[in-house]
């Protein structure tokens, strides 16, 4: 069922620092940051030679990363986005295997324009983890 790991995310609190950081210490290409409403962050993607590195920042008052930023101050890797090839399918399996799905069971659209769910973290021995339709 899983393909590809499109990308690795990391939660931080300052995107703009953070992409420096990447762009200027680490040499690498960030994109320009996006604010993403509907999901209550701001990210930008790190292009590597075999996945992305997405860093999250978190936005409005109600975003879902909030207190994982006040359990981890300096920052951490939030989550692992993995491309399966029907994600309706993919929800089905997991959700008759006892899995949860987080918010609705409805995907949701991410960040790539495709349709994107998450599984709880304390499934999948802490881990996070988004599937992303390929
Ligand atoms: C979709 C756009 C973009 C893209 O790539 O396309 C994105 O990736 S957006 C990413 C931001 N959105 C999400 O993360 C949505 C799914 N996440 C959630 O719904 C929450 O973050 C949730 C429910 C996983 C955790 O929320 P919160 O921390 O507020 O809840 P709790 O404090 O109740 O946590 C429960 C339990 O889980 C542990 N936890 C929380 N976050 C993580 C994590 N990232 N990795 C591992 N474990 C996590 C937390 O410590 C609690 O454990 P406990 O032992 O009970 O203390
Ligand atoms: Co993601």
């Amino acid at each position: 069922m899983l393909g590809r790991l499109n990308h690795v995310a990391i939660a931080v609190r300052d995107i703009a620092a953070a992409s420096n950081l990447y762009r200027g210490t680490l040499g690498a290409q960030v994109s320009e940051p996006e604010a993403l409403e509907e999901h209550g962050v701001t990210v930008v993607f790190i292009t590597l030679p075999n996945t992305k590195i997405e860093l999250l920042e978190p936005l409005g008052a109600d975003s879902p990363i909030a207190k994982f930023l006040e359990r981890n101050p300096d920052g951490g890797i939030h989550h692992v986005c993995y491309e399966v090839d029907d994600i309706l399918a993919a929800r089905d399996r997991l959700v008759n295997s006892g899995a949860r799905v987080l918010g609705s069971s409805e995907p949701k659209t991410g960040a790539h324009g495709k349709p994107v769910l998450f599984l709880h973290p304390k499934d999948f021995n802490g881990t996070l983890i988004e599937l992303e339709q390929a």
